[in-house]
């Protein structure tokens, strides 16, 4: 395995998904194979009360769950889940002639994540198109790890339903950074079909394709699901200091 550090991209700019109608990026290669492997290790070696079982997927929260959408007295992440992601996350500059420009949560109340969601989909297990609610602020970094996966990003219609086929598609590969901005997770919704295989995939179908990693191999325009973990970073805005205690006593 290699040890040596991915090469970023020099600014955020070259990393845009043009495509869409919202700010988001994609760098392919944002994590190592070594690197991956320990994260995914880490993750299989959490005692086993860190999973919640969802009926068919399972997930992780990290430092902890959210009460009433807040983070109650937040321990930091552990370091597995710091380093190398947020350390390299923050690191990239969103344009690069202007060395001071700041970085991608420069905007957020905390000015970095402070909460990670690991989500494990096994083959032909996905997640119901959804928005991403109130309590967190529009910026979304997702590390993918071990398989590659399509999110689907759909639009509604005038009377708030939903439109059921996606108005774009992301490509994710494992090892990849995917960070969707504004109204990209408040304006449209989300989700990943449940499907054995992602078909159809092609250039003028998958928003990211010039992004995708050299020698990529979907030219059958396939994508045979493999389990897939998430790593999803957000920075919660509601962060308590206080007891649980305050929470339950006081009306909001
Ligand atoms: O796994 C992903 O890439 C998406 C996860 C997601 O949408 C969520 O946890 O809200
Ligand atoms: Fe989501």
């Amino acid at each position: 395995m290699s040890s040596t550090k991915p090469i970023l991209p020099q600014s955020l700019d070259e990393a845009r998904i043009l495509r869409l109608p919202c700010t988001a990026f994609y760098i392919s290669e944002f994590i190592t194979e070594g690197e991956e492997a320990l994260i995914l290790e880490k993750i299989a070696s959490a005692p086993k009360p860190r999973w919640k079982q969802l009926s068919r997927r399972r997930l992780q929260t990290w430092p902890s769950d959210l009460i009433n959408n807040k983070l109650v007295d937040a321990r930091p992440l552990p370091p597995w889940l710091e380093e190398p992601v947020v350390t390299r996350l923050l690191s990239l500059c969103l344009d690069k002639d202007t060395a001071s420009k700041p970085h991608i949560f420069s905007d957020s109340p905390h000015k970095r994540p402070n909460h990670v969601l690991i989500n494990e989909y096994p083959p032909g297990i996905g997640i119901m198109p959804h928005k991403d609610g109130a309590a967190y602020h529009p910026v979304v970094a997702t590390v993918s790890l071990g398989a590659s996966i399509c999110l689907n990003i759909h639009e509604m219609e005038e009377d708030g339903t939903l439109k059921r086929t996606p108005a774009w598609r992301i490509l994710q590969e494992p090892r990849s950074l995917l960070i969707t901005t504004a109204n990209l997770y408040t304006d449209y919704l989300h989700g990943i079909d449940d499907t054995l295989e992602d078909i159809g995939l092609s250039e003028n179908t998958i928003a990211n394709w010039p992004l995708l990693r050299s020698g990529s191999t979907f030219h059958d325009g396939r994508n045979s699901r493999q389990t897939r973990t998430s790593l999803t970073y957000r920075d919660v805005l509601g962060v308590s200091k206080l007891g649980s205690k305050f929470m339950f006593n006081h009306k909001r």
